[in-house]
């Protein structure tokens, strides 16, 4: 429960004294309701039903009162009183329920965007360990659920302020009577923990489910092609018919949990009025007027006791949301990234003059794996150069870009740009001066000149047009049914793979970067338009500085320097030339097997 005390407390951060405003509201409301019980009693005793003067004591005022005025101006005066009470009443009542919305969302707002934002400020590496499908489940579903309790928790101090006016007015009344009630809820009470440790276990569970059926949809809709194209059909949808059986297992469970506590507490509501009526009339001699008020009371106030029980329930099932999504903002928070603003939006691209420096850089996936993913790397990538990276599989390039670029911190070493070591003060303009182009290009579901303006707001038709010339992009768009309107589907889908990836191109230099980082950017092109991007970005050359992975060797000739990485350790740096000319180099040995393949 600690977890749902933490968002109340939130929750009364974001709304400051409006929460307290409408839990008056709440107070204000119940009262009424309650004053509108106790008009029962002149109002009875005017029709006749009951004699005032069996309320001995209590009520004896509002007969000295009624007395001396007619009755039919009395009961005018009662039901005039009635009116504005329920009136009173029916209006606060609508107030704090909008409020209530009104604060439920304001909530909701403030609870996405600071979780969003706890994200977006998490290092790379801590998306690296996280599954994608989980972090969407967290942000979605289990955010939904944290909202819930909230609500919840409002809805649930409302009747607990209902209830102890209530009960306050009932021991006015009676206070034996009163005790004999509360001492029955609270035995029931003790008794229906267990069902609130229940419906947390059903809690944990729900969010495990929803978890996995998350991931599954998500991997099976991200790999549909290899789903389809290996007529995986079948096992799929067993998979979803086991997980369904037990998402429905789960709910029937909780319906049942829910349903039992509220059969023992309608059961044991039937047996205590019965008792309550019995001993009120034997042991206490109560007064019929009196016994009435009581009644009426009770009637009222034992439907909160058992809605009270449902809605600890309900927060029970609810906890392990809001443990799983206070636990995400705390993971978030410990893998901040210190950029120097908010937002960001400030800080200015850096300049690179001279160049940026891996001094003795070592790092690992993780802490406990006894090798080293990169080791040692020493090396200089020359500003306003074209430097490649070469190696074989697995032997460390992307690793060392991502290094390279800020996105991993070393374990040992330093990197550098200009001789500055690359820190919390200066990442965010470090990394606003690189355009970077993966594997695996990404664009947004969006026109190609939406993908284009979000990378460069300010680009004017030119501009774009450039871009897309550089990346020999400018025909095919050209030829699209609406050219840069053209909607490009759910990551590019509706292009071809080279296609998106020189879209990525364009509006990777759209914005001329310091720093262009390309890792196998042309490996879906076909000859002839890898040939156009190579040309183009020898054109760059001496405009901003070069960083190339490249698998297929040819590609990089034109390089100013060739680094090869194998098994995480720099091997050889020089000119391709003399490094390919040299039978004894990896890099020699790498072009051979290329070739070898082609052939
Ligand atoms: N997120 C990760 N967690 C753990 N290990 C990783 C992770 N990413 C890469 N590795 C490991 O680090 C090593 C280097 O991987 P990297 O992707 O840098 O190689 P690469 O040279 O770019 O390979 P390729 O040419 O096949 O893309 C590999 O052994 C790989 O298994």
């Amino acid at each position: 429960m600690a977890s749902i005390f933490h968002y109340m407390k939130r929750l009364r951060a974001v709304s400051g004294t409006a929460l307290y405003v409408n839990l008056f509201g709440m107070v204000v409301s119940s009262f009424l309701d309650s004053v509108s019980i106790l008009l029962l009693i002149p109002l009875l005793s005017l029709i006749g039903i009951v004699s005032m003067d069996m309320g001995a004591g209590y009520f004896s005022w509002i007969s000295d009162v009624l007395d001396n005025i007619p009755p039919t101006t009395a009961l005018l005066i009662i039901l005039g009183a009635y009116i504005a009470i329920m009136f009173g009443q029916s209006l606060v009542q609508r107030h704090v329920a909008v409020q209530s919305v009104a604060l439920q969302q304001k909530f909701g707002k403030a609870l996405r965007l600071e979780t969003y934002q706890a994200l977006l400020a998490a290092s790379w590496p801590f998306f690296l360990k996280k599954r994608s499908s989980d972090l969407i489940n967290l942000l979605t579903i289990e955010l939904a659920r944290v909202l819930g309790a909230v609500s919840l928790f409002l809805q649930l101090t409302a009747s607990i302020v209902f209830t102890l006016i209530q009960i306050g007015l009932a021991f006015w009344l009676s206070p034996g009577l009163t005790l004999f009630v509360l001492a029955s809820g609270i035995v029931l009470g003790l008794f229906s923990r267990r069902f609130i440790k229940r419906a947390k276990r059903l809690g944990s569970q729900t969010s495990k489910l929803s978890q996995s059926y998350l991931a599954g949809i998500t991997d099976q809709l991200n790999g549909i092609k290899d789903v389809k194209s290996n007529t995986l059909e079948r096992s799929r949808l067993r998979w979803l018919d086991g997980l369904t059986d037990g998402m429905a297992a789960e709910q029937l469970a909780y319906i049942r949990l829910r349903s039992s506590s509220q059969l023992i507490y309608k059961m044991s509501s039937a047996v205590l009025i019965a008792v309550f009526l019995f001993i009120s009339y034997k042991l206490f001699h109560t007064q019929s007027l009196q016994l009435l008020t009581i009644t009426a009371i009770f009637a009222r106030l034992w439907p909160r006791f058992t809605s009270i029980q449902s809605n600890l329930e309900q927060l029970a099932s609810m906890a392990p949301a809001c443990k799983g999504l206070l636990r995400l903002q705390e993971d978030c928070r410990q893998a901040a990234e210190r950029l120097e603003a908010p937002g960001g939006d400030a800080v200015s691209p850096m300049r690179v003059e001279q160049g940026i420096d891996c001094v003795n850089v070592s790092f690992r996936y993780n802490k406990n794996d006894s090798a080293l993913t990169l080791q040692n790397i020493h090396l200089h990538i020359p500003a306003n150069r074209m430097t490649a990276i070469a190696g074989p599989s697995g032997a460390g390039k992307s690793t060392l870009i991502d290094l390279v670029m800020g996105m991993i911190r070393p374990e040992d070493g330093q990197l550098r740009i200009d001789g500055q070591p690359v820190g919390e003060e200066n990442l965010l303009a470090y990394r606003k001066s690189i355009s970077y182009v993966a594997q695996d290009p990404f664009l947004f579901n969006a026109s190609i000149r939406e993908n284009l303006l979000l990378i460069k707001p300010d680009a004017t038709e030119e501009e774009m047009w450039e871009a897309l010339e550089f990346a020999a992009s400018s025909d095919f768009v050209r030829k699209l049914p609406q050219g840069l309107d053209t909607v490009i589907g759910d990551r590019g889908i509706r292009l071809s793979g080279g296609e998106r990836q020189r879209i990525v191109l364009a509006r990777a230099v759209i914005r001329k970067p310091a720093i262009l980082v390309l890792d196998e950017a042309t490996s879906a092109l076909d000859t002839e338009n890898e040939k156009k991007i190579q040309e183009a970005i020898d054109r760059l050359k001496g405009k901003m500085t070069i960083i190339v992975v490249a698998h297929r060797l040819s590609t990089i000739r034109h390089a100013d320097q060739v680094i090869v990485i194998d098994q995480g350790k720099l091997v050889e740096r020089g000119d391709y030339r003399q490094l390919a000319a040299d039978p004894t180099s990896l890099l020699g040995h790498l072009i051979h097997s290329q070739a070898e393949e082609i052939a």
